[in-house]
């Protein structure tokens, strides 16, 4: 398969995650103010990069939850199944655990900057 033909079928797989899952849209919102906070901010390079990177890991887990989700629901055909469960719930934790990991990096690349703002 060509290059750009693996691009297209790429950028579709987020395109669909973005259209059906709630806490896909939930994220961009996320990412976009806090892109638009640090953007009024004196950031580093360095921050910069933490924060692009917190909100990659975060997409780029509800997107593998969402395979994982798709996949579960093929093999399972609509039957509820123990393991089926498990492997749902144990990809969503994935995605809280992100998600955590990024408002920690989120609270300490941008609180300081913020209390010195609202402090003088
Ligand atoms: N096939 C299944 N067997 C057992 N438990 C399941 C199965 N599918 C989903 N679950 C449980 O339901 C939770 C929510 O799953 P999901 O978001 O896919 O919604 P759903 O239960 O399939 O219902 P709906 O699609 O109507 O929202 C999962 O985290 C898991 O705990």
């Amino acid at each position: 398969m060509g290059f750009m033909r693996s691009l297209s079928l790429a950028w579709s797989g987020i395109l669909h995650a973005l259209r059906t899952e709630r806490h896909m849209k939930v994220h961009l919102v996320a990412a976009v103010a806090m892109t638009a906070l640090a953007a009024t901010l004196d950031l580093s390079s360095l921050e910069w990069a933490a924060l692009v990177f917190a909100m990659g890991l975060v997409f780029t887990a509800e997107l593998v939850n969402t395979a994982i989700e798709r996949a579960v629901d093929l093999a399972s055909s609509g039957e509820r199944h123990p393991l089926a469960k498990q492997a749902k719930d144990a990809s969503a934790g994935a995605v809280l655990v992100c998600a955590v990991v990024a408002v920690i990096i989120g609270f300490i690349v941008l609180g300081p900057p913020l209390w010195r703002l609202l402090t003088t």
